[in-house]
């Protein structure tokens, strides 16, 4: 039989009762022994003596054995999950700004002390994909993980395209159904969908990379404009994470709206659903689909989590071991979209090429070749002048710059 698992759950908010009322309809051998909740003021669905906002009741009682972390403060989350692993606690988390931010850490905690976490949470709420990452890609070359991984952003895409809804009361419906981050720029921004990549690419190719090196362009500065284009040419906008290896030393990830075409997996996948596609050596592609976010689907993640425990299952970052040389870099070219008012912004861009350019007293774009380091380099004058940027092209056409590619050759 496996083990009890007594859970000292963080957090009752829209994850921590979706939890909740998963356990609550299944007969494993478990209990919440307490929850630690913020504000003792709040009304809460269940007897008050099993609440708490002294973090010490769960992570200093010897009667709890797995801590279940769900709260919305990054640091205090760190402070929770290192202390626990550190006590020898098991720990499943869903905090993916926390996860992607202290990663190296948490991973050389758990390799010091032989506690585990999981996160299957963290990343695309319901979507199995991080044991898979770990698991069954196991031996397999990955030449791309890309697709939808923030729910919040894909709802107001959605409600544009689809319904005519407007930005801001498109937003107010992800937050009301506890979709949005706490800070909504967290979804919007692009920022929430990098943190998750950083974690898959833990698992997908052992990289750690600091997020801060990640460039992530968000939707807020979508126009009437770039709907009106993109539905002309039968095009949708999404907001699509993407990590692809390019040789054998070479991983670059960025986050950005891209320009999708309708046979394309990603250009039915609406609302809060995400979807991942993998693009391996030998299985060729697969898509995972799957609710994004919502206190049940990524409760149901979580609640996974908690049943590997059971088994001591922990990720062992294979990938990490086997893969230590490759790098991560910026220093790669590919197709965008640019819609722009300002002119010095596309010569500061300095396009590669420029395929396609458009000017009317009211809407100026341009299409080309840039390199992404240009447009980390720019990403304050591209905020600034409101312009929006998308990915408009293939994963194929992502390739390392072409000094890159000669002194890789040489080495
Ligand atoms: N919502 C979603 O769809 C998803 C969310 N996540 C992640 O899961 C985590 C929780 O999200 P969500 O449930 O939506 O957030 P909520 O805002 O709904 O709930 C947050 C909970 O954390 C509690 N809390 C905050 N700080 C502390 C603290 N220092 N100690 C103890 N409890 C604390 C709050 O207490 P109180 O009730 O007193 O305010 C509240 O119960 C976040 O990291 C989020 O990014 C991941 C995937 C999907
Ligand atoms: N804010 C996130 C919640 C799940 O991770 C999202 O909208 O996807």
């Amino acid at each position: 039989m496996s083990k009890k698992i007594t859970i000292g759950l963080f957090g009752f908010g829209v994850v921590g009762q979706g939890l909740y009322d998963i356990i609550k309809t299944k007969n494993l051998n478990l209990e919440i022994v307490k929850i630690a909740i913020k504000d003792p003021a709040k009304k809460r669905t269940l007897p008050a003596e099993l609440f708490t906002t002294d973090k010490n009741e769960l992570l200093n009682n010897p009667e709890i054995n797995t801590i279940i972390e769900l709260i919305n403060d990054t640091e205090a989350a760190y402070d929770i999950v290192s202390t626990a692993l550190k006590s020898g606690k098991n720990v499943v988390s869903a905090s993916k700004k926390m996860l992607a931010t202290y990663l190296d850490e948490l991973i050389a905690i758990q390799h010091e002390v032989g506690s585990s976490l999981l996160y299957e949470g963290s990343v695309c709420g319901s979507i199995p994909i991080i044991r898979n990452l770990e698991e069954y890609y196991d031996n397999e070359l990955l030449h791309s993980i890309s697709g939808i991984f923030n729910g919040s952003s894909n709802y107001i895409l959605s409600k544009g395209y689809l319904e005519n809804m407007d930005y801001d009361t498109a937003l107010k419906q992800a937050q009301d159904l506890g979709f949005a981050e706490t800070d909504p720029t967290m979804d919007v921004g692009g920022f929430d969908a990098k943190y998750k990549l950083v974690i898959a690419a833990a698992h997908a190719y052992g990289v750690i990379v600091d997020p801060e090196d990640v460039l992530n362009i968000g939707i807020q500065n979508l126009s009437a404009e770039d709907l009106k284009y993109t539905r002309e040419k039968n095009l949708k906008i999404k907001l699509v994470p993407v990590a692809k290896e390019l040789d054998d030393k070479h991983v670059a990830m960025f986050v950005m709206p891209k320009l999708v075409a309708e046979q394309e997996f990603l250009y039915n996948v609406e609302y809060e659903y995400n979807a991942v596609i993998v693009q391996a050596a030998f299985a060729d592609q697969q898509f995972f689909f799957g609710k994004g976010a919502g206190g049940h689907p990524t409760g149901a993640a979580v609640f996974s989590d908690i049943a590997a425990l059971r088994y001591d299952y922990h990720y062992e970052y294979k990938k990490a071991k086997l893969r230590g040389a490759l790098q991560f870099t910026n220093d790669i070219e590919f197709n965008v979209y640019l819609r722009y008012s300002d002119d010095e912004l596309v010569d500061a861009l300095k396009f590669e090429h420029i395929y396609e350019r458009y000017i009317s007293d009211s809407y100026k774009f341009v299409i080309g070749k840039i390199n992404l380091q240009n447009l980390i380099d720019n990403q304050h004058r591209i905020s600034a002048n409101k312009a929006f940027v998308a990915f408009a092209d293939q994963l194929t056409g992502v390739s390392l710059a072409s000094a890159a590619k000669q002194a890789a050759n040489l080495a």
